[in-house]
Parts: C-alpha cells; structure tokens; sequence
C-alpha cells in the first residue's frame, strides 16, 4: 500500500499533502455516517507522523461539516515530526484551533469526550508499543469511551504475529484507507479492534491491482469472473459426476449434508458411498443422488468421477486410511476434509503420497493435526504457504474469514459468512460445494474461492431473517445465491 501511495503521488500528479486531504476526507466521509449526531464531543489524538497529520486534517473537516465540539490533543512522545504533519498543524493553528501537547502519557488530561478518534500511530508502527505509548493505550483503554480509529489502531501491526499480551488502544471501529491489513482478518485482532470499514482514498487502482500481493480479497466481481454460464445443449455429462465418500452408522447425516451441497451447487451427477444402512435415507431425502456400495470404491470403478471428496463422518479408522491409499492412485481431483484429514495427520507417510491438486478443507484443529500446534493465526497461515506449495496442493484454512491458500503460497481471503452459520455441518456442505465445482471442470483454487464464497454468501442472505443458519437449508440455497451472484 505504501508503494500504492508512492505511485500515486508521483503518477497522479498529486502531493503527499494532498493525498493526506483526500484520506481525510474520505475518513470524515465514512465517520460522518457512523457518527451523524454533530453535537457529539469528540477528542482527536494525533501522534507526530503521518497518522497524527491524518488526524489533524480529520480534525479541521469535521469542523467544516459542523461537529462542533472537537478537540485536539497533541500526543508529542517524539521530537521526529513529517513534513505533512506539520503543514496540517500549521493549518490548524491558523484556525485558532485550541491544542493541548501531551508530553507524557500521565499528562493527558481527563479526558471529557464521548468519543475518541485515535490517530497515534498508523501503519508506521515498527515494533510493539512501550514506553509513553503504552502508558498511553493502557491510560485512554480504561476510560471505556467509544473509539474510532484511523487505518490501524495505535500498536496494532499490520502484518506479523499479534501476540496475546501486546497492548493496543482498542477500537470499537478502524476506517482504514484502501485496503483492509491482513492481520484485521486473524482471530487475535480482536484484541484491539471490533470492526473496521474500507474507504478508497483515490490510489491509482490499475497499480494496486497489477501490484504483485500475496493477499487477495475474494469479491462479488471475482465470483462473476469465475463462473461460466450454462450453455445450450448442454447436458448433464457436461457438468461431470461427483463422488462423496462419507459417513458411516450414526453419522449418516454428514454424507447427506454433503451431497445435497454438491447437486444444489450444480454437478451433473451425484453419488453417494455410505454404509448400506444409508441407503433408505439417501433415497428419501435426496433421490437424485446415486449410491455406491463401499465395496465398490476400487480404482477400474473411480476412475470414472471426475471429482471425489472425502471424509465427512467417515471415521478414523483403517477403512478410511485404506479408501485413501486407493484414491491417492487415481487421476480423479480430490477433496479432503474432516476425518480424512485427521486421518493423514496420523501417517505423515500416507500425507506425502497426496496427489497434487488436491483440495484441503481444515479447520483449525484438523490444521494443527495435520501440520503441528501454532500459537498464533500468523505462524498458522505461514505454514499452510509453505505446505501448500510443498503439497502442490490448495488448501482451505476454514475460520471466521476463510483463508484459500494455492499452490503458489498466494493467500485469498474470503469475506462472506456470519456467527449465524456456527452450526454443526457446515463444514460438511463446503466440502460438497468443492467437489461440485471440482467436478464441473474448475481449478482446485478456482472451486475453492467459489464454493468459500457461494457458502458463505448464502449463509449471509439466510442470515438476514434468522438467528441461526441450518446446514441442510444452507445447502438447498446455494443454487438461488449463486444465480444472483452471476447476475
Ligand atoms: N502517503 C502516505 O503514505 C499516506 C499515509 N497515510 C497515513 O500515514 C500513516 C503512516 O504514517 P507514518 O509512516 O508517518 O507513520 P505513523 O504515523 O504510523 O507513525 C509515526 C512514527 O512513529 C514511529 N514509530 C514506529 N513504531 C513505533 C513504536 N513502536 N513506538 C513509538 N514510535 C514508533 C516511526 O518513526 C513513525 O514514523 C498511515 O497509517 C495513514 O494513517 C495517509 O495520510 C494516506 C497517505
């Protein structure tokens, strides 16, 4: 993002100072929606570089909008100031604005505002706050007040590992500018932040987007890109066969969740490998779906599918090592999830024969097993770049924001799904909607962006008139949430 903004500023033929005006305004723009009450008393703390020059602009536009009860306070720990800082303090100062410098973290007065607008320190952050800085967060954190903050919250890095006893000044809400950071999307961020909103600050886009990144956020528009339309005369030979191999007794319900996924998002055909006992079930509750008996699942009858996801309620047992020993021979794209994967877990040797191409769904824990314990969501992602591009294999890191990571390491971050959809076998019809797309010709990463946002798209749609999202209702819907997405 910085080079984004060297770019910018010097192709654009516009001056750092007024790309500063320009996020400014584009953060006053966004505040002014969240906060419309102009009566509200807002303190604005703004450090010396050029996440304190942000805030002395935002400072001044606020005024020009009409909130009038804003104040400044001056947060002067360090005797090194930007050029753009001090042209907006000039500016300020011309305004008669009234200052208060903080010298010191026990300096800061009592502060009376209702909210607290944090322009500290920004992307510029280096290491992990301390001294006055710290003192600082620790001071304004316990005044409980609602705090917005400019592009980063002050001590929050915007890459690297968080760790659990950093301290940062928590924000209810982060507008940042441009791009979220990738450390807004690991679980730990919510130590020092609640939410965050994107505003665009009028970076020059074709940079951004031709601007090599091992981050990409998937969206609406990629989805569109990615799926191809139904043609005539087609049939359903031209949307390929699918194979789920799930389920055994008393996890029946896993195979079903599953392939009801896998028909609704699409594949030609369906079959089903489950116990026998399952077969009643399978054809009562979803009669398009085929069944193969479990002593069928030899190469000669494989070879046919053009996609085969295993592992939903399937058992850690030698059956399921055994299944596994016989699909890893085939050409046949394949999906690995649930006990599979903790299957490959148990026999590191089993885990190199994988065949590359594969598709990994974990979620933490089945990640862990896999590839050993991490202590932080940054270390935990490193790992599956590196096992991914070992493996050759893409790989699924399933968490509130899916993380999709390709055989080259690059990282794309799903947006879409909700609390609602914490539900047991959810997991279930993400794999279906895998070996869907996997069957209906697209790449291993081509089938996980869409399956990880279709999913997630749907439970938000649902979500919007419900508590909570069932699996089995998610999995009838992604056929509608997909047709609205190509729209
Ligand atoms: N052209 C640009 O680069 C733009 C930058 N913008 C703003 O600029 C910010 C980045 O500004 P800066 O790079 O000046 O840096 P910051 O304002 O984030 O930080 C100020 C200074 O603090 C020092 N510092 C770093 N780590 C520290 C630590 N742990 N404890 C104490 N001091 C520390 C550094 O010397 C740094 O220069 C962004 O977050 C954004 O708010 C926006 O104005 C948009 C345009």
């Amino acid at each position: 993002m910085r080079a984004a903004d060297a770019f910018t500023i010097k192709n654009k033929e516009i001056t750092s100072i007024d790309l500063m005006e320009s996020a400014s305004m584009a953060f006053v723009k966004a505040f002014a929606e969240e906060v419309p009450d102009h009566e509200t008393s807002i303190a604005v703390l703004c450090g010396k570089g050029n996440n304190g020059g942000d805030g002395l602009a935002v400072a001044r536009l606020l005024k020009d909008k009409g909130y009038t009860n804003v104040f400044v306070y001056l947060i002067a720990f360090s005797s090194k100031v930007t050029e753009d800082y001090t042209a907006n303090l000039k500016r300020l100062e011309d305004l008669w604005f009234p200052l208060v410098t903080v010298s010191k973290a026990e300096d800061l007065p009592e502060l009376k505002e209702e909210l607290i607008i944090d322009a500290v320190l920004g992307s510029g952050l280096n290491t992990e706050l301390d001294g006055e800085y710290k003192l600082l967060a620790q001071r304004v954190n316990a005044l409980n007040r609602r705090v917005i903050a400019i592009d980063v919250p002050t001590g929050f890095p915007a890459e690297g590992e968080l760790r659990k006893d950093s301290v940062y000044l928590k924000a209810d809400l982060v507008i940042c500018f441009e791009r979220p950071k990738i450390n807004f999307f690991f679980p730990e961020s919510a130590q020092a932040m609640k939410h965050f909103r994107v505003v665009s600050i009028g970076l020059d886009e074709d940079f951004i987007q031709k601007t090599s990144s091992s981050y990409q956020l998937a969206e609406a528009l990629d989805i569109r890109g990615l799926v191809k339309p139904r043609e005539s005369f087609t049939h359903k030979g031209t949307y390929g066969h699918a194979l789920i191999i799930a389920g055994q007794q008393k996890t029946m319900g896993a195979a079903l969740l599953a392939a009801r996924a896998c028909l609704h998002a699409g594949a030609g055909l369906t079959t089903v490998s489950v116990p026998e006992s399952g077969l009643t079930a399978i054809n009562t509750a979803l009669p398009e779906v085929m069944y193969l008996d479990r002593a069928d699942l030899q190469p000669d009858t494989l070879e046919k599918f053009k996609a085969i996801a295993i592992g939903p309620g399937l058992g850690t047992g030698k059956e399921t090592a055994d299944i596994l020993k016989t699909i890893f021979q085939l050409k046949v794209p394949l999906v690995i999830d649930a006990d599979a994967l903790n299957v490959l877990g148990n026999s590191p040797d089993l885990l190199e024969q994988l065949p590359s191409g594969s598709l990994l769904t974990p979620h933490m824990k089945e990640f862990d097993h896999l590839f050993g314990a991490h202590q932080s969501w940054w270390d935990r992602l490193e790992t599956a770049r590196k096992k991914a591009r070992e493996l050759q294999s893409v790989i699924i890191l399933k968490n509130q924001y899916t993380f999709i990571i390709d055989q080259t390491g690059d990282v794309t971050i799903n947006p879409t799904g909700n609390p609602g959809m914490a539900q047991g076998g959810m997991g279930d019809v993400l794999t279906g909607l895998c070996a869907s797309f996997r069957a209906q010709g697209y790449s291993a990463k081509e089938a996980a962006v869409i399956a990880c946002y279709l999913h997630g798209k749907a439970g938000d749609e649902l979500a919007e008139t419900e508590i909570s999202v069932a699996a089995s209702e998610l999995a009838g819907k992604v056929s509608g949430t997909l047709k609205g997405l190509i729209k």
